[in-house]
């Protein structure tokens, strides 16, 4: 089913992200979470493709997983970068070959290695001619997601012009859109501000990422240019040395900020969950009262 529709009729929507794992002992417990999971009744799960620059080629198969072993709805991840037009046109055949109907449409992280060589000239530079060029092939059998960055892409420094990039996108196509992460609600009130004055008027998701290992986690941040405001990080600092109490307050993080969203009318929570499912589940069961 396509996720707009789902959208359509859920209050607040509660999704999950996965990265395909490397390892098989990693795609059990991949797949171990799902189960956890999956009693939350998401409205869909997403699969990763190259996040970070890292491998691509597991994302189709596990998405066909979940959606044949499960009855979840999947959103498969696709990254233009690095690919011909005919690579991401095959790549879309397939996945409608085998019944996905949701793509989340992406220009992606530089692969490792990645040489300015290894771009082929008559690929996608821009997420927003990737929704174009699906658009153009598939009309609406896909629903279509895009990212979008409330404090700005790290390699602009222009968030007024990042909110025209994002209107080309939702032009071409796109249907909602799932946000970079944030530790900082007003960065995404402001941008929610921002694009309704720009007409964006799609649905726009906050991308959660609940803190269990500190110094993965900023490291991360830094590099997608997500601020991690001082007083939470002396806050987790504090507890470097103490995985059990960094896990507790990161919980709590989370826990407070999803809130906050719903009050300020949150359409949904999506989470980066890094293929791990206690602390998603705790921080659901902290706000569970707050999405009926
Ligand atoms: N691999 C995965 O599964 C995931 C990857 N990502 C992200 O994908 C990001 C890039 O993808 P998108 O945000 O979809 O890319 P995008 O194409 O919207 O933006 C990428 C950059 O290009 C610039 N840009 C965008 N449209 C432009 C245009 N029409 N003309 C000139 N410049 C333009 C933007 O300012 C930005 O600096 C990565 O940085 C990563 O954060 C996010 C979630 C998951
Ligand atoms: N720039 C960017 N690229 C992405 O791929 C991306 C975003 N931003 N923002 C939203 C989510 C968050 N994603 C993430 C975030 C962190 C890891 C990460 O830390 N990966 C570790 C492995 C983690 C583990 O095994 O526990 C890694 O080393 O790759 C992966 C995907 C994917 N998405």
């Amino acid at each position: 089913m396509k996720i707009i529709d789902k959208l359509k009729n859920t209050k607040i929507s509660i999704s999950f992200e996965f990265f395909p794992p490397k390892t098989e002992e990693a795609e059990k417990t991949l797949f171990e979470t799902i189960s956890n999971l999956q009693p939350l009744n998401p409205t869909f799960v997403s699969v990763t493709y190259g996040a970070g620059g890292s491998t691509r080629e597991k994302t189709r198969d596990i998405v066909k997983k979940i959606h044949e072993e499960t009855n979840l709805t999947v959103m498969a991840h696709l990254t233009c970068i690095g690919h011909s037009k005919q690579e991401i046109l095959s790549i879309l055949d397939d996945y409608k070959k085998i019944g996905i109907e949701n793509i989340l449409a992406l220009r992606g992280d530089m692969p490792l290695n990645f040489e300015k060589t290894d771009i082929p000239s008559d690929g996608c530079k821009h997420a927003s001619e990737l929704v174009s060029l699906i658009r153009e092939n598939y009309k609406d059998y896909f629903c279509i997601a895009v990212a979008s960055y409330p404090e700005g892409h790290p390699e602009s420094s222009n968030l007024e012009r990042e909110i025209l990039y994002f209107k080309k996108k939702v032009e071409a196509g796109a249907d909602f859109s799932i946000t970079q992460m944030f530790f900082d609600n007003s960065y995404f009130y402001e941008f929610l501000e921002k694009c309704e004055k720009a007409g964006i008027n799609i649905p726009i998701i906050p991308g959660i990422m609940p803190i269990t290992n500190f110094n993965q986690i900023k490291k991360f941040a830094s590099l997608c240019g997500a601020t991690i405001p001082e007083e939470v990080v002396q806050k987790f600092e504090k507890y470097a040395d103490n995985p059990e109490e960094t896990k507790k307050i990161g919980i709590e993080f989370a826990t407070l900020q999803c809130i906050d969203l719903i009050k300020h009318g949150a359409k949904g929570l999506h989470f980066y969950t890094l293929n791990k499912s206690d602390a998603t589940i705790k921080i659901y069961e902290n706000i569970k009262d707050y999405l009926a």
